[in-house]
């Protein structure tokens, strides 16, 4: 008989949404690049929008348009702020989420950890895509980059959602330096994923943990709190 797995060392584990959970550079390339038609600029490739993401939508989208001709005036940007988020809320591409997900995030709450969500991403965008992945049951909070006066890199922002889940230990898991510097504010460690838009080396994030697969999340927060 094996022994079963050592328990995991924190009660509260949140996590980043893009570039951590779902590889979303491709939905937002599409949906932006239909704004930018709109306003006859011409198209951003996936590898550029990858650079632009972390910072939230209205960061996403004058980043857009400052590399596509004139930066917007603050009423234009307003204007193609609303497209941009209508066009994501309705488009109904299905989201993709790395290999591991749902099955890490199975394991964790298996294992007693109360999982929440931190993003950028605007509230209602970020609920609409948990919801087609099936996976808004497991995040007992969630607060995106509209939900709260501040966002990433605030720590504010992370903290509202360890104490949305009830506090005690918490760890982060993210993909750029916005999670680690929130993360550090909040007093809470790190973990950060190789694979998503870190817009910098990501052995310069300065995370406590760096990891290529979603799947040894586990083993890395019993490392983490040991
Ligand atoms: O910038 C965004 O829209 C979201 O980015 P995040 O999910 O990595 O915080
Ligand atoms: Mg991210």
């Amino acid at each position: 008989m094996s022994a079963a797995p050592a328990a995991i060392p924190f009660s509260v584990v949140v996590f980043d949404l893009d570039g951590t959970l779902i590889d979303s550079a491709r939905d937002m390339t599409r949906v932006l690049n239909r704004t930018l038609s709109r306003f006859a600029r011409l198209s951003l490739t996936e590898e550029q929008v990858r650079g632009m993401v972390g910072d939230g939508s209205a960061a996403l989208v004058r980043q857009a348009f400052a590399a596509t001709g004139d930066a917007l005036t603050e009423d234009a940007l307003r204007t193609a702020l609303a497209d941009y988020l209508d066009a994501y809320f309705q488009d109904d591409e299905p989201p993709v989420l790395y290999p591991g997900v749902p099955e890490t995030l199975a394991v964790l709450a298996d294992s007693g950890v109360r999982l929440g969500l931190c993003t950028n991403k605007p509230e209602r965008i970020t609920r609409k895509l948990l919801d087609a992945l099936g996976l808004s049951p497991l995040f007992g909070a969630l607060a995106g980059g509209d939900t709260l006066p501040v966002k990433k890199p605030d720590g504010r922002h992370l903290s509202w959602v360890v104490e949305a889940l009830g506090g005690g230990g918490a760890a982060m898991v993210g993909d750029n330096r916005n999670d680690v510097k929130a993360a550090r504010a909040a007093g809470v460690p790190v973990v950060a994923m190789t694979y998503g838009y870190p817009r910098m080396p990501v052995q310069e994030l300065g995370a406590d943990i760096l990891l290529d697969r979603i799947a040894d999340l586990p083993d890395a927060l019993r490392r983490l709190g040991a």
